[in-house]
């Protein structure tokens, strides 16, 4: 499958202009052929959980995610995006939702690992395992940043089948062992593609590493952008071409290995 990954500054709580940038890169996604766009953690609103708990409304979260709907539908491009969920302000989590290229929500996932003091302040965690979904012959998974530095959550989408996992982000603080270590090594432990979209330069008080990646099965990154906005397109291939020496998904003794964790 091919796909798109953007990676861009947002504008902290400026809705139309962080739409059209996901409406630009929607466009040129679809122009160069990739099926699906991977967009940023809550890049329409941008990454501000506190601003985004006291002053988006669950009105405001819902026009936007018509707006992605239309934006998925317009350029005939399935896509993923983030948002806060659509529950009040003091209930909602972080959230990734899969629209199909006519723009319909074919898959939804609560972020279960929130970072930091500021996001578990403003959101609630989820409590549902990560949904896989079948679109166009691969199997999707959704998993929203910090989620995927644990190898529980990444093997918990592997344990239902998916093949491409696809991490909207928000990573600064020159992390580079995230995407450089943590993803390779996902990927090899389960024998599935990563794919990681970041936001990049200054969004209110952080600097974001940019550093959007797609990680093969066996851990070799197939295609990666630097600290610049950017749009990386990249080619999946389906867990079967791919498979790496050992087959720890199906070696493992999970009946032993979850009464030990
Ligand atoms: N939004 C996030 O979940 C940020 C995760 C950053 C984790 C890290 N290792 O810096």
């Amino acid at each position: 499958m091919r796909i798109a990954l953007m990676q861009d500054t947002a504008r902290p709580l400026e809705l139309e202009h962080n739409l059209a940038l996901i409406d630009d890169a929607a466009a040129q996604a679809s122009s160069v052929g990739a099926e699906l766009l991977l967009t940023p953690e809550l890049f329409a609103f941008g990454y501000v959980p506190a601003q985004i708990r006291e002053q988006v409304s669950a009105e405001a979260v819902d026009g936007a995610r018509s707006r992605l709907q239309k934006i998925a539908r317009t350029c005939g491009i399935a896509m993923v995006f983030s948002l806060p969920g659509g529950e009040s302000p003091e209930e909602r989590g972080i959230t990734a939702a899969l629209a199909d290229e006519y723009g319909a929500v074919l898959a939804e996932y609560q972020k279960v690992q929130l970072y930091g003091p500021e996001e578990k302040a403003a959101f609630r965690p989820g409590q549902k395992p990560p949904s896989v979904t079948s679109y166009r012959g691969m199997n999707l998974g959704l998993l929203v940043c910090y989620d995927v530095e644990f190898p529980e959550m990444v093997r918990a989408a592997a344990a239902r089948g998916a093949e491409l996992v696809l991490v909207p982000t928000a990573l600064a603080g020159d992390e580079a062992s995230v995407p450089g270590v943590l993803l390779p090594a996902r990927a090899i432990e389960n024998g599935i593609s990563l794919a990681y979209a970041n936001h990049c330069g200054m969004e209110a008080d952080l600097d974001f590493d940019g550093c959007s990646v797609v990680v093969g099965p066996s851990g070799q990154p197939l295609g990666e952008l630097g600290t610049e906005p950017g749009l990386l397109v990249v080619d999946v291939p389906t867990a079967a071409e791919e498979s790496g020496s050992a087959d720890y998904l199906q070696d493992r003794r999970a009946d032993l290995h979850r009464d030990w964790l």
